[in-house]
């Protein structure tokens, strides 16, 4: 992993061209062996609609939205357990996260052609003390970052394949989102698309709290 200095962009961090190509591939391949034993799923949201991306996990917790609304769950929808966090992706976070905490949970959202996020908080955990650690592979996507409060002023980066995001501090509940990618604007992936996997330490008593609604 590259020694660089992150840009700070309204408290977000982000660390251009952090991964080296060799571990981009190793990512996807662990990726890819995830999905293979907890298979992507297309989410709905609470009011039904079906979101763009495609989602999985690995970790003690999930992220899963449907009908029910967001919130975290041990086990794919499907009924299987999430298959562990693998080490090379833990190593991530381990480079950038400023705390000895490791995180549970690891959501892998896939961005196929005309995929996009909508501005949104992540606060569906139950302690914010901890960053959340965001790893984009694959084609180039547009990042919009905002503050803590609904509405007002936004700034946007493209974020290319092996670079890392890092909301914590005064960002860790800034509203972010994606809205568009690039598609087959990088060689990661033979078919285009992108991966991000975000990195999260859930804390256990959120399995205890009601779905969240947006
Ligand atoms: O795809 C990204 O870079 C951001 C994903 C994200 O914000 C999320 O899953 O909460
Ligand atoms: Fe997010």
């Amino acid at each position: 992993m590259a020694q660089i200095d992150p840009i700070n962009l309204r408290g977000f961090l982000i660390y251009k061209g952090f991964l080296d190509r060799s571990v981009q591939e190793a990512l996807v391949s662990e990726a890819r062996a995830i999905a293979g034993a907890a298979p992507f799923f297309a989410p709905v949201t609470s009011r039904g609609q079906k979101m763009s991306v495609r989602m999985t996990s690995a970790g003690q917790l999930g992220w899963i939205s449907d009908r029910s609304g967001y919130r975290y769950e041990a086990n794919h929808p499907n009924g299987v357990a999430w298959p562990a966090i693998p080490e090379v992706v833990l190593d991530v976070w381990r480079a950038v996260a400023d705390t000895s905490r490791l995180p549970d949970s690891c959501l892998i959202n896939f961005y196929g052609e005309g995929a996009r996020m909508g501005l949104h908080q992540d606060k569906d955990e139950g302690d914010f003390r901890w960053p959340v650690v965001s790893i984009s592979l694959g084609d180039d996507a547009l990042f919009r970052m905002g503050s803590p409060t609904r509405g007002g002023k936004t700034e946007s980066i493209w974020l290319s394949s092996g670079d890392v995001v890092v909301m914590g501090g005064d960002a860790r509940l800034s509203y972010h989102g994606i809205d568009r990618i690039r598609f087959k604007s990088a060689s990661l992936l033979p078919n285009g698309g992108r991966i991000n996997l975000t990195l999260r330490a859930v804390d256990q008593g959120t399995m205890l709290q009601q779905p969240s609604k947006p």
